[in-house]
């Protein structure tokens, strides 16, 4: 295909709303090389002004009806860290007894947080009873508050790694002992622990992916047709996205280290 087929097609298939090829290639990247990072963060302080930006990234979430159920907890008391890091020591060690044979032991092998040592925790929060029992979108489905939260959490995941921030996400505690490491109330859910930082380097592929834990699944298994279970391997949809994971793969697969200043 020459040059000017392919920019034709490209004409083609781009909308008028769409960004420029850079700037889409930029949330690509960011997408492909976001990580969730455990063990590589710097005792480097990371500044209000970028707290500030991730944040507010955070609270530009969707959220069902508009509810905006997140609340932010800021961590950096080395005290409170230690509290937090207590629970996870407990719930981590009654989790290590619920797998079993070698999945325990590679189990026991894994490094899953990063709480002492990253410089800032943040705790996103979901206040269920925001704005009153009735909420649009949320009448029948009630989990869709939880879910709010969960896109904030993703939003300032993603923000995080385009300026640089490791983000560790942490969920190996017993809620209430969260919420009391951390004086959360009991009408409000703890959504996300994560830990921040600046990190040494990202790695290239999920950690649990390189430990042999589990495998990135193809996407064609992922993607059906019109009902539930129906797939298409012919769609030149599921090729397209067959050819897409391959070369995010195969991208991933010849950068196993990548620099934090990348
Ligand atoms: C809801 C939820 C909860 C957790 C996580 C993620 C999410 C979405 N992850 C991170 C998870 O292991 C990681 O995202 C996957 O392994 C994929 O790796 P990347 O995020 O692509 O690097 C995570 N990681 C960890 O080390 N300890 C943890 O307790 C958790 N908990």
């Amino acid at each position: 295909m020459n040059k000017g087929t392919t920019m034709s097609i490209e004409a083609a298939t781009q909308d008028i709303h769409a960004f420029a090829q850079k700037a889409r290639d930029a949330i690509y990247r960011t997408i492909f090389l976001r990580r969730d990072v455990r063990g590589q963060f710097l005792p480097k302080p990371v500044s209000d002004a970028v707290l500030s930006r991730i944040i507010t990234a955070a609270h530009y979430a969707p959220s069902v009806g508009f509810m905006q159920p997140w609340n932010f907890l800021v961590v950096r008391s080395a005290d409170v860290k230690r509290r937090v890091h207590s629970a996870f020591v407990r719930a981590h060690t009654e989790a290590a007894e619920m797998f079993e044979g070698e999945k325990r032991a590679t189990y026991k092998t894994l490094k899953l947080e990063g709480i002492l040592e990253s410089p800032v925790g943040i705790c996103i929060t979901c206040d269920r009873s925001r704005t009153g029992p009735v909420v649009i979108g949320r009448t029948h489905m009630k989990t869709m508050d939880l879910y709010s939260s969960v896109c904030a959490v993703q939003n300032l995941w993603l923000a995080a790694r385009a300026e640089g921030l490791g983000v560790g996400w942490v969920s190996i505690f017993q809620q209430a002992a969260l919420q009391q490491a951390l004086g959360i109330p009991k009408g409000i859910t703890p959504i996300a622990y994560l830990c921040v930082g600046y990190v040494s380097h990202f790695y290239a592929k999920p950690e649990l992916e390189s430990a042999g834990w589990l495998p990135r699944m193809p996407i064609e298994d992922l993607v059906y047709f019109e009902q539930w279970g129906c797939r298409d391997d012919e769609a030149l949809l599921v090729r397209q996205l067959i050819r897409d994971q391959a070369a995010a793969q195969a991208a991933a697969d010849v950068a196993p280290l990548e620099p934090a200043t990348a």
